[in-house]
């Protein structure tokens, strides 16, 4: 075995690609789009070794497509799950004795193969599957994951670096990070490629085994992740990927004894009741489990009067609509002060009237669909409620066609009632609903945002004022766990800002950071004396 303290390459995050007409990452693009349009893909589970087809099949349909079979993937069921945690804990030993600097190259080397060969592959597969457009699915499944990957590898050897400070004469203290005791279960939602990716690999990287269960709407990329990783020689069993019903799954695993942590993202709802499931069943653990969970958002954008209104618009039609507003982060509350008003206004309605809308496939579509028809069914009866309301004015929006995709129009609402109920709940579509307010109530507003919805994700203010900055930096610093400063909320970057929110929005325990990476590790302190007392008397007793 290589003996060093080696130092991994510094991370840098990976250039975003632009896909201009006539680039040669458009024209890779393209075609990886239309090759995956050109046959029906057979997605099996990924247990140990072994691919495992069922038989029992579940279609993928691209969302802005539903007259297209683009694959079907093999559903498991309880006994799938017990194979997957049994082939986690059979690769167990030699995954976490392998040395950390074998596991990194295997990480590095995935990122190596999604920044070049699989690039287009699981942009064009994130496309079809999720409907995002080409700049969407490029910050998402190409940057951002290989980001992930890169940076946790340097966190990782900080944390490793971590040592106590003092080692008297005679003593020699030390740090060790053990994997947890037992297997990672890793439960991702399907709004980010990325995110799908880095819950099971954060957690293996630090030496542990994970199962991992994605949203069925995000498998077509998920499967184009798992082949990522086993090119870049991930042994078989350290990660299994398995597509079973979320409850199914959470009966068996919830109450293993080796259950050791979950990495959650989804929505607030699903992880307190995991929360409450692994309390009721605590006593049956080996280990106290870790539970990690970054949740829903009702992220707000409020404005001061001393904002420029172009940059509050382009906030908010960006933070608001970008991949249909499906990004926890997204903006869906916004407080405009009245003098401003009529320009923003403006603004939104012009910009918004600029955007397409259609398929992925169409690289000038601003907009696509959103994910699955239950979703349409929400947001379409929460806009005509908003319709009926004689409180509420769509001022932009409010139609919706599902004759060939999910498609809902991006939609602006101006409600008089600041707790309006698309004002409090995460509604997860694009639905943005502003409220204005007289410009003299600046700081009775903040009060509002800060308590008007359960979350703290993600939280903008745009202002020119200095003195205003402060008072809502002040003012907001719980309502938000990604705060931002005349930007819109939306496009975290991992190594920049690391991201999570706190209140109902989670754990805050900052995807893509060393915060994150520490909660997949139990630490073991060891003293080593190296010339033990032998005799028990204090030398003042004589
Ligand atoms: N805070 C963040 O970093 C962040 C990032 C992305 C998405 N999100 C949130 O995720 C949500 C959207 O994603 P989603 O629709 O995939 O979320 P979701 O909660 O519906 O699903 C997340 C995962 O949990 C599984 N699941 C669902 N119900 C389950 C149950 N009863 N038992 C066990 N597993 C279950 C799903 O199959 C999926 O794999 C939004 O609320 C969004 O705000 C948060
Ligand atoms: N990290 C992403 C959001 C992830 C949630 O869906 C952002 O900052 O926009």
């Amino acid at each position: 075995m290589l003996k060093g303290f080696f130092n991994v390459p510094k991370p840098q995050n990976e250039p975003v690609l632009n896909y201009g007409p006539g680039s040669a990452e458009r024209a890779q693009l393209q075609a990886a789009l239309s090759e995956a349009r050109s046959y029906v893909a057979d997605i099996p589970m990924y247990i140990g070794a072994e691919e495992v087809r069922t038989g029992k099949t579940g279609e993928v349909r691209p969302p802005h497509d539903h007259q297209h079979l683009l694959a079907n993937f093999h559903e498991g069921d309880k006994t799938h799950v017990t194979a997957a945690i049994d082939a986690a804990l059979a690769a167990k030993e030699d995954w976490e004795n392998l040395a950390w600097e074998q596991r990194a190259s295997i990480f590095l080397r995935a990122a190596e193969l999604i920044s070049g060969p699989y690039r287009a592959k699981i942009n064009a597969a994130t496309m079809l599957g999720q409907s995002k457009n080409a700049y969407q699915a490029e910050i998402d499944s190409a940057c951002e994951f290989i980001d992930f990957l890169r940076f946790n590898v340097h966190y990782m050897t900080e944390i490793y670096q971590q040592q106590p400070p003092i080692s008297p004469k005679g003593v020699w203290n030390r740090v060790e990070q053990r994997p947890l005791e037992g297997f990672v279960f890793a439960l991702t939602p399907f709004n980010f490629t990325a995110i799908a990716g880095n819950l099971p690999t954060s957690a293996a990287m630090m030496g542990n085994v994970v199962v991992w269960k994605p949203a069925y709407t995000q498998i077509y990329a998920a499967n184009i992740i798992m082949q990522v990783l086993r090119e870049a020689g991930l042994p078989p069993g350290v990660i299994n990927l398995i597509y079973v019903d979320g409850p199914l799954a959470g009966d068996v695993i919830f109450s293993h004894p080796d259950f050791a942590g979950i990495h959650f993202t989804g929505s607030t709802g699903v992880f307190q009741n995991i929360w409450k499931t692994i309390g009721t069943n605590i006593h049956q653990y080996k280990t106290y489990p870790r539970i990690v969970g970054e949740t829903g958002g009702k992220d707000f954008v409020v404005a001061h009067p001393s904002a420029n209104a172009d940059v509050v618009s382009t906030a908010l039609v960006r933070g608001a609509f970008e991949y249909q507003g499906q990004k926890c982060s997204a903006a869906s509350r916004a407080y405009i002060p009245a003098s401003l008003w009529p320009a923003v206004k403006e603004n939104m309605q012009r910009d918004i009237a600029s955007f397409n809308m259609g398929p992925v496939e169409d690289f000038s579509n601003f907009i696509n669909a959103v994910i699955t028809e239950a979703s349409f069914d929400k947001l379409a009866k929460y806009i005509d409620a908003a319709k009926a309301d004689s409180n509420v004015e769509v001022i932009a929006g409010g139609g919706y066609d599902k004759s060939k995709g999910w498609f809902v129009e991006p939609t602006v609402l101006k409600v008089n009632d600041p707790y309006y109920v698309t004002m409090c709940e995460e509604l997860f579509g694009p639905v943005l609903t502003v409220y204005v307010y007289e410009d003299d109530k600046f700081e009775e507003i903040l009060d509002i945002v800060d308590k008007t919805s359960i979350y703290a994700l993600t939280g903008s203010i745009i202002a020119q004022d200095r003195y205003a900055v402060a008072i809502a930096t002040n003012k907001l610093r719980n309502a938000a766990g990604n705060f931002y400063i005349n930007d819109k909320p939306t496009g975290a970057v991992v190594g920049q800002q690391p991201f999570g929110g706190a209140r109902g929005s989670g754990t805050n325990d900052k995807a893509g950071s060393m915060i994150n990476l520490l909660r997949w590790v139990s630490p073991r302190t060891i003293k080593e004396t190296f010339d033990p007392p032998k005799d028990y008397r204090y030398p003042f007793l004589g």
